[in-house]
């Protein structure tokens, strides 16, 4: 037996002591154990404890023998069965026997009536020891109980087994049996009405069964009353061996659940030990009261419910993350009988609701109406935040003014201003904001911001729909796409001069970008001269769409080729419809068959193949087959139902422009709905413009001009760009106004974007949804260098952005870096590396930006904050100066003084310096000293020589570059002005 180890609070009952004394005096001991209920007493605790405590455990043996009495005493009550029971009976002559709190337990559990007499303190002192001998005895005296021919004793066993459980949560020493009792108190008046612990229920049943027959059955009837006792006690037996099991197994779940002991020990909550009691006790508690405000807050509306919830959660703090643990323990443990804290107070709420609501008699109708309107709350609430949510959506343009901002966030400019320089930005009224900026400041008072196109802003406002009986038929517009050399400019130029009249004069006289024909019929078709998939492609870049129909020419002699495939993509991506020209039908191996089929595997399918697309088989040489092409292209332009509104504001199409010496900005523009008039007032993107001269493709002037029309146009105030939408206005002062928005608009965006990809511009770009990916080349002085490098950068993707490092290299940062940089639209990451002069000169051109770095964190944590949307990093290095060392002088008491020429910047004496070798970084430090002949100099300017040392570095060489920098405090980062003011 003293080999066993020991549960503390075990061990503590039977010396009869605090499991406090227990854990001092094993501390006086020199053992170390944790005042824990189920900290492990080893044997050498043990024995010391016995050594302390001896007197101590005597006088617990000798309650431990005034209890078997007792028990042996009510078991033969129970035994006899021949009165009714009444604990008082039994009860009076024990309490000599310092046990007084067993007889009131049974009292209530039987239901009785509670004693009126409060237990003299003494007995309530002398409780809890009591009782964990119960469990002790349990545990030890196993054998002897279950050898006992006494039946009901085995009732009693499991009486007090549930006693001693309820006991293993308790702390001996705890100071509060009143207090533990209440809660126990409190668990039973919840549980009055379910099922609670069944256990209880079922001991209690059977002592009420018990009651019940010796209430009413007569004595002979003991016998079959014994029988039906022996069932039950095999039944106990079995479950007496089952909660010992659980009991064991559940050591380790203790364990565990130590910390949740203690975490309860902490708060001051001991759970209930007290037995099951019930009861009137209860029903008058004062905890009742505790708890009905509760009960009001649950009924306020779900969000406030969600936010009280939220502030307890937080006063809580990790308290709640641990019972929330304890939450699937105590489950388990239920399986124990064991009361589930959580649940008592399920119950109890809904007892008191019951409670309540019947305290409200006759209140039915009044409740229902108030859950009416409860329910009405919620949905008027849920309402309200839906609203709330589509509210906190604004549509913008980027680089609006900060004073547009505002109203656009219904606040107020000086707010707006306050929170830029909140952020770190001094910005003015009028100043315009580009899209992360506005991104930030909108996120700033809860706003989403969708950025749309300046130009469909506007263009929305200007385009009213047609009505359908105002539409007239109007010309199709076609373009010509095909593979180079496939007989595009030969298809053409044939239907030009075939098909332009004669007798017009001069015929085509002047290039306007396109041009109609009239079939043999007399029906007009408008060609964009332009042929090839460029001026499509950048005319879609734009937005602008002048393309009805696309002719596919693919030479018969030939095959579908990649730009074939270009077009047809293009085509489909446009949605505009297909029709093949399979040209050079005159050649010899020609084989139209071969086109179709390869045709049909780019989804393009002819007729013959059940598709929809027409072909006609030509020859541009011969005009064989033109005719038939020309009546397809009308025939689908009929089924196309192209219709236009010839009598309103025309808008139109930019196809190109160019300033004309005589003339001054000339455009040539398809009108592609309404009628255009000499005199109107017009915008063309950016633009400003009055039509001053029209002229048609002969060269002739023109006063107007309908749905479909080339024409030349001058009257612009600057030079727009192919595929800028044109829109002709009434309003003169309302086209200028728009004009000027857009310019400053476009000036913005000149101004701020940069050419290729910048870490700068970034965040913007990703504000505006434009990129996702960021290209990364990295350049550095080792392998090593590269791969650690690489490989952190590459961790930095995230859902939005996707960081690639596309190339990596050892050494200087060379021109075909820069190419590649250009390319692919990436950004140069130099780790202790430099540019070469020439990769420097080509980047500064083609406007990419190389970030060199000297720490790997700066180079992460910089393309991190870009990818954030954080403003500049705090600190950062700027070139100061460079200079060459073109000479070396050795001189003993000094040491290696590098004879420099400055070629860029400045070198200062005070500003950290690096050595450059071949374009990799292979020294870091500081200047000794700076020399203009035998004069110590302080600054020494681009196009001088000077002598430079360098502390504690000597190897310097011919050939070297000398970089001077200087560490500069930049705008401050996001992060750190939100920190700050935290
Ligand atoms: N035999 C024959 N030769 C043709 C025909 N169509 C075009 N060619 C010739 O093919 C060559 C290319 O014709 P282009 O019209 O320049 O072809 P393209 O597709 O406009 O070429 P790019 O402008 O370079 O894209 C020229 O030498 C034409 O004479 C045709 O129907 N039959």
């Amino acid at each position: 037996m003293s080999k066993k180890t020991r549960r503390l609070f075990k061990v503590a009952s039977e010396f009869n002591v605090s499991t406090t004394s227990i854990v001092d005096s094993l501390s006086d001991e020199g053992f170390d154990v944790d005042n824990k209920p189920n900290s492990k007493i080893t044997p050498e605790m043990y024995e010391a404890l016995e050594e302390v405590y001896g007197v101590d455990k005597a006088k617990s043996k000798e309650h431990e023998k005034a209890k078997e009495e007792y028990e042996n005493r009510r078991n033969q009550i129970r035994a006899s069965r021949n009165q009714s029971i009444s604990v008082e009976d039994y009860l009076e002559p024990l309490e000599d026997d310092d046990l007084p709190i067993e007889p009131q337990e049974e009292e209530e559990i039987e239901g009785i009536k509670p004693k009126d007499e409060e237990p003299p303190q003494e007995e309530e002192t002398e409780e809890e020891p009591e009782k964990v001998e119960a469990s002790e005895s349990e545990e030890e005296d196993q054998a002897e109980e279950e050898a006992d021919e006494e039946e009901d004793v085995k009732v009693d066993a499991e009486v007090e087994e549930d006693d001693s459980e309820e006991e293993d949560q308790v702390d001996e020493g705890s100071p509060a049996p009143e207090a533990s009792k209440t809660k126990t108190e409190e668990v039973e008046e919840s549980d009055t009405e379910e099922e609670q612990v069944e256990e209880v229920a079922e001991s209690d049943e059977d002592i009420e069964d018990e009651e019940d027959t010796s209430e009413e059955e007569p004595e002979d009837e003991d016998f079959d009353d014994e029988e039906g006792d022996k069932e039950e006690e095999t039944e106990e037996d079995e479950e007496i061996e089952d909660q010992d099991e659980d009991e064991d197994t559940e050591d380790e779940e203790e364990d565990e659940d130590d910390e949740e002991d203690d975490d309860e020990e902490e708060r001051g909550v001991i759970r209930g030990h007290a037995g099951r009691l019930k009861g009137t006790k209860v029903v008058g508690k004062v905890k009742i009261d505790d708890s009905k405000p509760k009960r009001r807050k649950k009924r306020k509306r779900k969000k406030d419910r969600q936010e009280d919830d939220d502030d307890s959660n937080k006063k809580s703090g990790k308290r709640n993350k641990k019972k929330s643990k304890k939450k699937g323990k105590k489950k388990r443990r239920k399986r124990g009988s064991r009361v589930d804290e959580e649940d008592v107070e399920q119950k109890m709420k809904e007892t008191l609701r019951k409670m309540q609501s019947s305290e409200t008699v006759g209140s039915k109708r009044q409740k229902r109406r108030r859950q009416r309107k409860e329910e009405r709350e919620e949905e008027e609430q849920l309402q309200q935040e839906l609203e709330e949510l589509e509210d906190q959506v604004i549509e913008a343009t980027e680089f609006i003014t900060v004073s547009d901002l505002a109203e656009l966030m219904d606040v107020k400019s000086n707010d707006v201003i306050t929170t830029c320089m909140d952020l770190g930005m001094m910005v003015s009224i009028n100043q315009r904001l580009d899209a992360s900026t506005i991104e930030l400041v909108a996120e700033e008072y809860g706003y989403e911001v969708e950025f749309v196109d300046a130009d469909d802003a506007i263009e929305e406002i200007e385009l009213e729909e047609d009505d359908p009986e105002d539409l007239e038929p109007r010309a199709p517009i076609i373009t010509v796409m095909g593979h180079v050399d496939h007989g595009k400019t030969s298809l053409l130029d044939y239907i030009r001069k075939s098909q332009v009249a004669e007798g017009e004069a001069g015929g085509i006289t002047q290039h306007v970008g396109a041009y109609e024909v009239t079939t043999d019929d007399g029906r007009p078709i408008t060609f964009l001269d332009t042929p090839g998939h460029e001026a499509f492609t950048a005319m879609r870049s734009r937005g602008a769409q002048a393309t009805d129909i696309v002719i596919l020419v693919v030479a018969a002699d030939d095959a579908v080729m990649p730009q074939t495939i270009e077009a047809i993509n293009h085509a489909k991506a446009a949605g505009v419809s297909i029709i093949v020209a399979i040209n050079k039908m005159d050649k010899p191996g020609a084989d139209p068959d071969k086109i179709k089929q390869q045709l049909a595997e780019h989804d393009v399918l002819v007729e013959e193949y059940g598709g929809t697309n027409q072909v006609a088989e030509v020859s541009a040489m011969t005009g064989d087959g033109i005719p038939d092409l020309l009546d397809k292209v009308l025939i689908e332009a009929e089924l196309m139902e192209l219709k236009a509104n010839p009598n309103r504001n025309a808008d139109g199409v930019v196809l190109e422009a160019r300033v004309d010496k005589g003339k001054g900005i000339v455009s040539n523009i398809l009108v592609q709905n309404g009628t255009l008039e000499v005199g109107d007032p017009f915008v063309a993107g950016p633009c400003f413009g009055r039509v001053r001269a029209m002229e048609n493709e002969h060269g002739e002037r023109i006063e107007s001009a309908g749905p479909s029309t080339p024409l030349q146009l001058t009257g612009f105030d600057d030079i727009p760009q192919a595929g800028d939408k044109v829109v002709a206005l009434d309003d003169e002062k309302k086209a200028k106004e728009i004009a000027n928005q857009r310019q400053q608009i476009k000036r913005e965006q000149e101004l701020r974007q940069s050419k290729h990809m910048s870490l700068d511009d970034l965040s913007r770009r990703l504000a505006l949804g434009e990129i996702e990916d960021l290209n990364l080349i990295i350049k550095a002085d080792v392998d090593g260098s590269i791969e650690a490098l690489s490989g952190a950068l590459q961790k930095l993707s995230n859902e939005e952005v996707s960081v690639n490092v596309i190339h990596t290299g050892a050494g200087a940062i060379t021109e075909s870096d820069v190419l590649l940089a250009s390319a692919s639209e990436a950004i140069i990451i130099g780790f202790q590396v430099r540019p070469t002069s020439n990769a420097r000169k080509v980047a500064e051109e083609e406007e990419i930006d190389i970030r060199l770095f000297s720490v790997i964190y700066d180079a992460v944590d910089e393309v991190k904050d870009a990818m954030e949307g954080m403003l500049s990093p705090e600190i950062s290095e700027r070139l100061y100066g460079n200079a060459e060392v073109r000479e070396i002088f050795k001189v003993s008491s000094v040491g290696t003084i590098a004879g420099c020429y400055v070629t860029d910047g400045k070198i200062n004496r005070n500003n950290p310096v690096r050595v450059v070798r071949d374009g990799v970084v292979i020294y870091d430090g500081e200047i000794d000293a700076l020399k203009r002949f035998k004069d110590d100099v302080k600054e020494v300017k681009s196009g001088y020589e000077c002598g430079i040392s360098i502390v504690n570095y000597n190897d310097i060489k011919v050939g070297d570059v000398i970089e001077n920098y200087e560490v500069v405090e930049e705008r401050r980062s996001l992060e750190d002005v939100k920190s700050d003011d935290s």
